[in-house]
């Protein structure tokens, strides 16, 4: 049995008072019985949120990774500086990295491994874009990324991480895809992980849909039987709509 994950993606927003206050707010409400809840939240905001979510049954998550340990990589932060916070997850490969700094396949793949050197559980996102999607090319870019992001990877580390499928037209857009049309996907991105990693890899990954998911359709995303949790933005900010985004992944 996979255990449902719901991540919220921060992005770049929330200072560091504000992650407290946050965590204030969703105190005693949040540690919803098989389901995982986790906050990736800014760089700056790490420390303050590990501390002030203790107890609450969040975990903290960051938003990248460098892959190398230390060295002379301005504005990087590695694995172990994160581990040392104590956070126990981190989102690699997010479409707006790919888009705005650079991001390839081959760097997701260095960051993932990262990831796991340092104890962290990766959150791998994955998906195409409209132009992509409108060439019928989607599940040929999914392949592409999701296979490369795992190159070298043992089979147990597949297992363990999760894989996020998220299409960026559906991004911030409020145009979410269909969960039919999210589950088919997502179907497919397990059969590429059972050929690459094995069926016992496969059936354990976890993998969430990304892309305008709210509280009001979380539950029929959940109801699809490959998708197995949602990597949330915006509705991942305000404490209301969180915790029943994690409710609703029951
Ligand atoms: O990019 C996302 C999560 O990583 C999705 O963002 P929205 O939920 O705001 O569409």
């Amino acid at each position: 049995m996979r255990k449902p994950i719901i991540a919220g993606n921060w992005k770049m927003f929330k200072t560091n008072k504000e992650a407290a206050a946050f965590a204030e707010e969703v105190k005693g409400q949040a540690a919803v019985e098989g389901v995982e809840s986790v906050i990736c939240a800014p760089y700056t905001a790490l420390a303050t949120l590990v501390e002030a979510v203790k107890g609450t049954g969040i975990q903290v998550g960051a938003q990248n990774i460098h892959w190398e340990d230390n060295g002379a990589f301005t504005g990087e932060i590695s694995g172990e500086m994160l581990k040392e916070l104590g956070v126990t997850y981190v989102i690699i490969g997010h479409s707006e990295r790919r888009q705005y700094f650079g991001e390839t396949d081959e760097t997701v793949n260095k960051r993932t491994k990262a990831a796991f050197k340092h104890g962290l559980t990766p959150i791998v996102c994955v998906g195409e874009k409209l132009e992509e999607r409108e060439a019928g090319r989607t599940k040929d870019v999914c392949r592409e990324q999701t296979v490369k992001a795992l190159e070298g990877l043992s089979a147990e580390q597949v297992a363990q991480a999760v894989i996020a499928y998220e299409p960026v037209w559906a991004i911030g857009t409020g145009k979410s895809s269909t969960a039919e049309d999210a589950n088919e996907v997502i179907s497919y991105i397990r059969e590429l992980v059972k050929e690459q990693a094995g069926a016992e890899a496969a059936a354990a990954v976890r993998i969430q849909y990304g892309g305008s998911v709210k509280p009001n359709n979380i539950k029929e995303y959940m109801a699809k039987e490959d998708i197995d949790g949602a990597l949330v933005g915006g509705a991942s900010l305000e404490p209301a709509s969180y915790l029943q985004l994690v409710e609703g992944a029951k």
